[in-house]
């Protein structure tokens, strides 16, 4: 596996090795000790799964405190833009965001470390999007900020009239009134 820096300090873009042959493909998803050895000991406890369709955005999210989330994200179906804000105050990057392109056929993986609000809209007509978390899920310090927050001002390639949010994250906050870490 290829583990690339990106340019916010601990976010990690991952390219696993995928050997093909006439029967298909084999690769290794996850490797806790290489992991380990270039992202650092993260301890995962669940892994989530989630199906959406086209113009589908999730997002931005993060848990508040304790409850934060390190999450290692990952696409098995479809394609979608997979954004991380960083919400460390103490971060020369705070407000800044990173995305990338996740994808069935380029089998990237992206590591979204604690302290980060998280988000994915959907690019392909469907996508099956599937995470490991390093906290529980508390739906008593769940947050949200809104996607389209101009602070943040992260450049979404699909029309707003095309997006279908859930009515939380629509009328989530602005990053202003965000928790940060
Ligand atoms: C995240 C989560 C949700 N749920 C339940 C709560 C709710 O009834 C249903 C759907 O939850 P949501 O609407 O929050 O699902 P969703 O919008 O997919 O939330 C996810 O979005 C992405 C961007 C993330 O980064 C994740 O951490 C998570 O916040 O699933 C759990 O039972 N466990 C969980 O870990």
């Amino acid at each position: 596996m290829n583990y690339i820096q990106t340019e916010i300090d601990g976010v990690w873009l991952i390219e696993p090795k995928v050997f093909r042959d006439e029967r298909g493909y084999f690769m290794e998803a996850f490797k806790e000790e290489e992991f380990k050895a270039h992202v650092g000991d993260v301890h995962f406890i669940q892994d989530n799964e989630s199906k959406s369709s086209f113009g589908v955005l999730r997002g931005l999210h993060y848990q508040k405190g304790e409850y934060c989330q390190a999450k290692l994200v990952r696409v098995i179906k479809g394609r979608v833009l997979d954004v991380a804000v960083d919400l460390r105050q103490s971060s020369p990057t705070f407000g800044k965001y990173v995305s990338v392109e996740l994808s069935e056929e380029n089998k990237r993986q992206f590591f979204i470390p604690r302290g980060f609000a998280h988000g994915f809209l959907v690019l392909s007509d469907e996508a099956i999007f599937t995470y490991k978390v390093d906290n529980a899920y508390a739906p008593q310090v769940e947050a949200s900020i809104r996607f389209n927050d101009d602070t943040i001002g992260i450049d979404w390639p699909v029309a707003e009239e095309r997006l279908l949010l859930s009515p939380k994250d629509k009328d989530a906050p602005l990053f202003r009134d965000a928790e940060y870490f």
